[in-house]
């Protein structure tokens, strides 16, 4: 049997869909690793595993280019959205997904599914619930050091875990020095999503973002409400804000009881079936 992949992008955020109805291969860290290698495999910024079909529910696994398991992904949710309509497994503009951080609530906002709202959960600014280390306490504006250098960090969980760190002069080169340390921290025992906020004014963000598991990314739905969540607790933003980040613009809404919508594009690439030569170096990993 072939493995067929699907590719999608979320503003430049590349994922790749293993339909397990489709495909029989058991996938392990290693052959996800191989996968998603940019040389030496297909190539991407993680995995969709899905739709896993339980009792009326649409699950999606999302998975790392580094073989974790992340619990949420906001670009990841609208790619899975998108695939759900082209393949055929939904016919409802509005239905709800599930993840390993909750049930998320799918909103097609056009006729071809390439622009999608997403009820993304709400945010949690507690240490426990992120986690960082230390005493309950929610972790706004705190020093921490990276790599010996301190920041200004204030912590978020939006379903996984994100620093945010406030700065006027943001770039690609910073983000990778600070998240090669900040990822691995001692303050975080789930690893951790870093992002470097810009403020531009009360309803535009910029954001540059290292994520964990992947590296650096050119967009992050789960950083994109992250990093406006802990501006918009920092009384830096209203709640309704645009994210800009290197691969393009999400709409961020934070409600009074602080859950998310977050609207964004996506865009298919297209199939990719694996040769017979790279499917069969995948099996042997399995
Ligand atoms: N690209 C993502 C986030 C994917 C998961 C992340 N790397 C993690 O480990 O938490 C997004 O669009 O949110």
């Amino acid at each position: 049997m072939n493995i067929t992949l699907e590719k999608y992008h979320g503003l430049g955020n590349d994922y790749l869909i293993f339909d397990p109805n489709k495909n029989e291969c058991r996938l392990t860290k290693e052959n996800i690793r191989l996968i998603c290698d940019r040389n030496f495999g297909v190539g991407s910024d993680g995995l969709l595993v899905g739709p896993i079909l339980g009792q009326d529910k649409l699950e999606v696994k999302i998975l790392n280019p580094d073989g974790s398991e992340a619990e949420l992904s906001g670009n990841g949710v609208r790619i899975f959205g998108k695939y759900l309509k082209d393949a055929g497994y939904v016919q409802k503009n509005k239905f709800v997904i599930s993840t390993l951080s909750g049930e998320q609530t799918i909103q097609y906002l056009n006729e071809e599914g390439t622009r999608i709202k997403v009820s993304m959960g709400k945010l949690s600014f507690y240490s426990d619930e992120i986690p960082v280390t230390g005493p309950r306490r929610e972790v706004l504006n705190e020093t921490m050091l990276f790599g010996s250098i301190p920041y200004r960090v204030t912590c978020v969980n939006i379903g996984n875990p994100h620093c945010v760190i406030w700065l006027n002069d943001i770039s690609k080169d910073l983000v990778c020095r600070i998240g090669k340390h900040s990822e691995n921290a001692e303050y975080f025992p789930e690893r951790i999503n870093t992002q470097l906020l810009k403020v531009l004014d009360r309803t535009n963000i910029e954001i540059e973002i290292y994520e964990r598991g992947a590296g650096y990314t050119l967009a992050s739905g789960t950083s994109g409400c992250a990093a406006a969540g802990a501006a918009y607790r920092m009384g830096l933003t209203d709640p309704k804000m645009y994210v800009h980040m290197p691969g393009g613009v999400l709409e961020v809404e934070i409600k009074d009881d602080y859950s998310v919508l977050m609207t964004g594009e996506v865009g298919y690439v297209g199939r990719f079936t694996l040769s017979h030569e790279f499917a069969e170096q995948v099996k042997a990993l399995q």
